[in-house]
């Protein structure tokens, strides 16, 4: 037999005899042979990972002996500018910060995977424990604290804890819940010191602290936008490190604030899930948005407990926007057993200049309708001209904005910016920094707008400039684009479909006299893209970017690695908030060809 198998059965016997000791005067026996249980399995461990080529019980077997196979670790393979991928390098910050290796912070994850039971087994329950008078030390780009506490089974050890909802100066009862190779997840059950930073005075919503959407409600705005700024350090500092080394990548500017702080989100998509099994839902589920764990730290019961939380309410949703939530909620009180899995609610702010001289239920677009009345729920607003607000549903309804005196449209269902206070400030800067300096204003001047959406900024920035070109893989967005170039007045745009480099095949404008704007998603650019924008050597590029890990990334590569990148100076970076309360923020990066 094995060497593996006999250690598993020692660790089987000993368990068992553990759990049948459930006398107070014995607990102590009790907690020693569960010890002894937590020693042999990780014996079998050390002893697989001896055996690296045998399957443990392969030994030819004397009589038949059941085959047990250990369960190994799978990492999953993260992009590095992904949220997982920046915690990373920020445990490594922290961790040098520490003087500590990541030998010395990294969990047995193998021994919990292979406990007798991995959510109440003998390891499990020592990894998965609560502790107190944890200080939290930093706050994450996610914006999520972080700790350092006691690995509770090899005490020379530490762990790195991601602690939701704390902030750096709170000391904190956390429950531990799940253990990953370098850092653990836990709750937040209590805070017994409050850090200087935190107000919590000022949290408006009463499901924050549970649900996943927001971070920031407990801090003041000034506090909220500091922080950002630093997460645009942050990410120059991981991945543009030899830029910063070199000294290139210039004082990173304040971050600019959005006008509205509450009641901003033009568009939410609250979700609910269908229980594993059931073919029929039986009782209405929580309809909302994620619970981050299961914190108590707020004491509140706002929500339920389930993965998502019933939430009636966002703060952060715009007024008309929650108008539709709680019709639909109204709505999916009755038909919830219609649906035969789970599905995801678009809410999506419509705005249309109404007609004064006509009475305004006749001027309505379709959208959410309040199942009491019947009627479509609308909002008056009064700005230069009268305007109605209307919560579409449909994501092939066409939607519409107004911003600095342009008219958009766009499918509901596709991208576009969700914050609209926001945008005249943005497309504003964005518009300023493609001036290419020293030209006079009869010089010839031309704009690339790649991944261009409907038209944003190419459209905001058409004036005063000769011709537009646009890229953008959509083929619904570039055909809004298209026409709301049209709807604009604008004749200098011209819009194609494809992958963004497909646009410098179209270019036939002079490199000297040509701005780029680019505004990927997420993931950033390819090198493809990076390399053709090098080779196409454009005289300045305004990079807007959700994710400014990715962006730091592609700025040094496009710096560093390709023909003409060594010509370009950062010439700014700042964050704008487009999401207040929460931890996003945007960036926009301008280089220009010395
Ligand atoms: C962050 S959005 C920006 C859109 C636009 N600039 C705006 O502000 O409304 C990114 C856009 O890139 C498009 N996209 C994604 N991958 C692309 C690619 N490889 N080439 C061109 N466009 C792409 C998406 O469809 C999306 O419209």
């Amino acid at each position: 037999m094995s060497i593996g198998v006999e250690l598993l059965k020692n660790f089987k016997y000993i368990h068992n005899l553990a759990s049948k000791i459930s006398s107070n005067s014995l607990v102590r026996t009790r907690s020693i042979l569960r010890k002894m249980a937590t020693d042999t399995i990780v014996d079998i461990q050390k002893a697989e990972l001896k055996r690296p080529s045998e399957n443990v019980g392969v030994d030819k077997p004397q009589r038949r002996t059941k085959k047990i196979k250990l369960r190994k670790y799978k990492a999953k393979k993260v992009d590095a500018t992904s949220p997982l991928g920046v915690l990373q390098s920020e445990i490594d910050a922290l961790l040098g910060e520490h003087n500590l290796s990541r030998e010395q912070i990294t969990n047995d994850v193998i021994a919990i995977l292979n406990d007798i039971n991995t959510q109440t087994g003998p390891i499990a329950s020592a990894y998965h424990r609560e502790v107190s008078n944890i200080p939290i030390l930093k706050i994450t780009a996610n914006g999520s604290g972080l700790a350092l506490i006691d690995n509770p089974v090899e005490k020379s050890k530490k762990q790195v804890v991601v602690v939701p909802f704390g902030l750096p100066g709170d000391i904190t009862t956390i429950k531990v819940f799940k253990t990953h190779p370098h850092y653990v997840e836990s709750d937040l059950l209590e805070i017994t010191e409050k850090s200087p930073m935190r107000k919590d005075e000022l949290i408006k919503c009463r499901y924050f602290g549970k649900c996943s959407g927001c971070q920031f409600q407990s801090l003041s705005y000034e506090q909220q936008l500091e922080l950002k700024k630093n997460t645009v350090i942050n990410a120059y500092k991981f991945f543009a490190p030899e830029l910063v080394r070199l000294g290139v990548v210039p004082e990173i500017g304040d971050t600019i604030e959005s006008p509205l702080q509450f009641n901003y989100r033009t568009k939410l998509t609250p979700h609910f899930d269908m229980p594993k099994k059931l073919k029929q839902l039986e009782m209405r589920p929580p309809l909302g948005f994620g619970q981050n764990g299961r914190p108590t730290w707020r004491h509140t019961d706002a929500g339920g407990q389930g993965s998502i939380l019933d939430i009636e309410e966002c703060v952060i949703g715009t007024e008309i926007i929650n108008k539709g939530m709680s019709n639909e909620r109204k709505i999916f009180e009755t038909n919830y057993t219609k649906y035969k899995k789970g599905a995801t609610i678009l809410l999506r702010e419509h705005t249309k200049v109404l007609d004064p001289t006509q009475d305004v239920e006749s001027q309505l677009d379709e959208g959410s309708k309040d199942p009491e009345t019947g009627c479509i729920s609308h909002l008056e607003v009064e700005l230069d001209k009268k305007l109605v607000k209307t919560c579409v549903t449909n994501t092939r309804q066409v939607v519409t904005e107004y911003i600095n005196g342009f008219t958009f449209q766009f499918s509901a269902g596709e991208f576009f910016q969700n914050n609209n206070s926001i945008l005249p400030k943005v497309t504003k800067y964005v518009c300023d920094n493609l001036k290419i300096p020293g030209s006079q204003s009869d010089d010839p001047h031309y704009l690339v707008d790649a991944y261009c959406g409907s038209g944003l900024f190419s459209i905001t920035a058409s004036k005063g400039v000769d011709k537009v070109i646009g890229v953008e893989v959509s083929a619904d967005s570039v055909s809004f684009a298209e026409k709301n170039a049209k709807a604009n007045g604008i004749k200098n745009c011209k819009f194609i479909v494809g992958k963004a480099e497909k646009i410098f095949a179209s270019i036939d404008t002079p490199c000297d006299r040509t701005s780029v704007i680019l505004d990927p998603p997420r993931k950033g650019c390819d090198d493809v893209f990076l390399k053709q924008l090098s080779d196409y050597n454009p005289s300045r590029i305004v990079y807007i970017s959700c994710n400014v890990h990715s962006q730091a990334r592609d700025v040094q590569y496009f710096l560093q690695k390709t023909e003409n990148g060594k010509a370009y100076k950062i010439e700014s970076i700042r964050g704008f908030d487009f999401f207040p309360q929460t931890h996003h923020v945007e960036s926009v990066c301008v280089l220009t060809r010395a």
